[in-house]
């Protein structure tokens, strides 16, 4: 008996637990996941149970049962991740937490990223994007567009965490990052020279080397307004400062955070706009307006200009609901709960599915199809889209990961053409939704006619 409930009377909610062990992990992995999911919503309804990689589950697939989980009763569950996978992040990353230690961090990385720290990143931001694009244009070749937003997004990440940082200490990072990136969907196992346990490595060096960054700007003694900086100067009410270990696993975490995320993204809105010639024009024509106002594009764009880009931003919208990256999230009840009647027992997780509330068609009519205009009265009925997630755990960093994206939007298409070169189309998961093959393209500068 809990808070007066006696949990006995209430049933587990419907659904088949699959076969002994493996439970329903082989479905779920032999198949496109939402073909699985939708299945089930269609037979059980907006809760049903299951067992997936070895765990007892309760998915949910209303935004009223997302909203349970994740706003008005998220002190009933708590974040869990595998924990080779806790390893390779850092166990003090936030996104581990809650309570106290995670409210406080997650105070300074959302006061990082605010707009008003971030609108100061735009030339920076235009830097990378400018070069980037540059670089596909000059290569004369096809790229693999995913991979490369991967190194955008990244440069953006070591941006707004450490400002301008020395090219050494970026390469080494890099490097090393590359490798857990590597190791992160790998096979956790211990033998020696697998990916995972290279990338176990890689992560021992970045300690090393983000010690050797920590102690450096400590020497110099300035008050940075960078996240790190807002790691360094941190102090909680009993005047205790954050270790070292904290501020390098939360900065792997959010470099984490922020990079297959942001580039998939990107990638879908460059497929989008590809198989769409007429929303392409217009969302030029966006575009250039600014460009022409910006002395063809002599002046870096504003924070005000980005922020008064209706149709772009309705394309990014659209595009993260179509993508829906983050398709689910996983939590832990960690007492018994009751939902509508259901128990939901201690130690079951809990998977709040963002990808079906966003394809449901009595949220989202037509949902299969690329429709930006979907955006543009009414905002979407409340807790119904949710690409950053929901509540306490909300992405921090959803403001930048516009910004990023509509800042690369604006130099390409004002600059730039593209074609695909490859036929093959569907979505490929790795883990997260991306383009067959990572949308290979080859990218050109389009001359620009004299006036
Ligand atoms: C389009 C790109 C992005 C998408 C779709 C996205 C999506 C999400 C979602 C759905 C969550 C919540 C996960 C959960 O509740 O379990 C989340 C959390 C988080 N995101 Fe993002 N994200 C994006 C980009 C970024 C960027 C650019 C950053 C940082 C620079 C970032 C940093 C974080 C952090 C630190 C958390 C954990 C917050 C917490 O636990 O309190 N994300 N993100």
């Amino acid at each position: 008996q809990k808070n007066g409930i006696h949990f006995k009377k209430f049933k587990l909610p419907p659904g088949s637990m699959g076969w002994p062990y493996v439970g329903e992990t082989l479905q779920l992995y032999s198949e496109d996941p939402n073909i699985f999911f939708v299945t089930k919503q269609k037979r059980y309804g907006e809760i049903f149970k299951t067992h997936i990689l070895g765990c007892p589950c309760v998915m949910l697939a209303s935004p009223e049962a997302a909203r349970f989980v994740l706003v008005t009763h998220a002190h009933l569950f708590k974040p869990t991740y595998p924990k080779s996978k806790e390893r390779l992040i850092g166990p003090h990353a936030l996104f581990f937490h809650r309570g106290g230690y995670h409210a406080r961090l997650r105070r300074l990385v959302q006061n990082s990223l605010a707009p008003q720290t971030i609108k100061k990143l735009i030339p920076d931001i235009q830097g990378i994007a400018v070069s980037t694009l540059e670089s596909w244009a000059a290569s004369g070749q096809g790229v693999n567009t995913f991979y490369e937003m991967k190194k955008l997004s990244f440069d953006v990440g070591i941006l707004s965490i450490f400002g301008h940082m020395e090219r050494g200490f970026r390469e080494m990072l890099e490097e090393n990052y590359r490798k857990v990136d590597k190791g992160y969907n790998s096979f956790p196992t211990n033998i020696p020279g697998t990916a995972y346990q290279q990338a176990i490595l890689a992560r021992k060096r970045l300690n090393r080397i983000l010690g050797e960054i920590i102690s450096s700007r400590k020497e110099k003694r300035l008050l940075e307004k960078d996240m790190l900086g807002h790691f360094l100067s941190f102090k909680d009410e009993n005047d205790k400062k954050l270790s070292d270990e904290q501020i390098a696993d939360n900065i792997i975490g959010v470099l984490f955070a922020a990079q297959d995320t942001t580039a998939s993204v990107i990638t879908w809105v460059l497929k989008f706009l590809h198989d769409d010639p007429q929303l392409l024009e217009a969302v030029k024509a966006e575009q250039m307006a600014i460009y022409d106002t910006n002395n063809g594009g002599k002046m870096p764009l504003t924070w005000e200009q980005t922020r008064s880009m209706p149709l772009t931003h309705r394309v990014v919208m659209e595009s993260l609901r179509m993508a829906s990256i983050i398709s689910f999230t996983f939590r832990e009840a960690v007492v018994d709960v009751e939902y509508k009647g259901y128990l939901i027992p201690k130690g079951w997780k809990v998977m709040p599915l963002f990808r079906n509330i966003h394809h449901n068609p009595e949220f989202f009519p037509n949902p299969q199809e690329f429709d930006p205009s979907r955006f543009e009265q009414v905002a979407p009925k409340a807790n119904t889209f949710m690409p950053f997630g929901n509540g306490v755990h909300a992405c921090p960093g959803n403001e930048l990961a516009k910004l990023e994206a509509l800042i690369l939007i604006h130099h390409l298409v004002t600059n730039f053409r593209w074609e695909v070169v490859s036929s093959k189309s569907g979505i490929q998961y790795g883990p997260f939704p991306v383009p067959q093959q990572g949308l290979p393209a080859r990218f050109w500068k389009e001359p620009k006619q004299s006036q």
